[in-house]
């Protein structure tokens, strides 16, 4: 097999997967509601409440550049799993993340799930 074929299939395979993954999750998700969103709040109090989004942000320190993208890394691979990503951006030994969920165009359950996991690396 050309290497080219073998890109092409791991592509395919790749696409199927995904397919498979998120083909259970066609229900509209709902945004929170008021209550929601404050329970969600003060269970994470380090997070800041984005009234123009309707999301969730905080900001993260490391000692350097590595210990902020091992972390961007760590949470990369809980956001593929629960296929539900981050808005972020890095500089050095910073990270900015803001949760919110573009499906129902402010925060949602997926949010409270995400941010409970990132909480659980650091
Ligand atoms: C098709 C796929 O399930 C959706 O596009 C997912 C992917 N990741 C996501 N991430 C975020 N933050 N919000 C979403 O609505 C979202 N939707």
């Amino acid at each position: 097999m050309s290497s080219r074929s073998r890109l092409v299939a791991h592509r395919a395979l790749s696409y199927g997967d995904r397919t498979a993954l998120t083909s259970g999750r066609k229900t509209m998700v709902q945004k929170l509601d008021d209550a929601q969103r404050s329970a969600l709040l003060a269970r994470f109090p380090q997070w800041t409440h984005d009234p123009v989004r309707d999301a969730i942000t905080r900001q993260f320190r490391f000692d350097d550049f590595a210990q902020a993208f091992g972390f961007m890394a760590s949470v990369a691979i809980v956001a593929e799993k629960l296929d539900h990503h981050p808005e972020w951006s890095n500089v050095y030994n910073r990270v900015d993340v803001l949760l919110t969920t573009h499906d129902a165009n402010g925060l949602s359950e997926r949010d409270a799930k995400l941010a409970e996991a990132i909480e659980a690396l650091l």
